[in-house]
């Protein structure tokens, strides 16, 4: 039998959007080259090597975010410590709508791209594959 859920995942996206830090792909796009600007993307390695993936952009999967970001956890990635801005992206905005959300709640400011990695894709930004 189907659960009857108490929210959506739609409504779940909703409310950390409104939350949240949102930068749209094209004034994303602006900011590729700035060094202090990290962009984190969420994506697992399938689709990062599939689609190819934003110049500079750091592997982070969703599931280990809270605790890559959390100094007290053995998994800390310093890449987190850094005295820049994060810019988390999915392919479409729901998972790092999420994810942002939660970090926000843990007292780590990102911000997320709007409509991810395929609006990125389509206003033209750069993308890096590997062979
Ligand atoms: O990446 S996603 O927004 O489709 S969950």
């Amino acid at each position: 039998m189907t659960q009857k859920l108490k929210i959506s995942s739609a409504e779940l996206v909703a409310q950390a959007r409104a939350k949240i830090e949102e930068i749209d792909a094209k004034d994303a796009i602006a900011l590729v080259e700035d060094p202090q600007v990290q962009f984190v993307d969420l994506r697992d390695v399938r689709e990062r090597k599939h689609s190819g993936y934003i110049p500079g952009s750091f592997h982070c999967p969703r599931g280990m975010t809270e605790f890559w970001v959390d100094p007290e956890s053995p998994y800390f990635k310093e890449i987190f410590g850094q005295d820049k801005k994060f810019v988390f992206h999915c392919a479409a905005g729901w998972r790092s709508a999420l994810t942002v959300a939660t970090l926000k709640s843990m007292g780590f400011e990102a911000a997320h791209i709007t409509d991810g990695f395929a609006d990125w894709v389509k206003q033209g930004g750069p993308v890096e594959k590997d062979d």
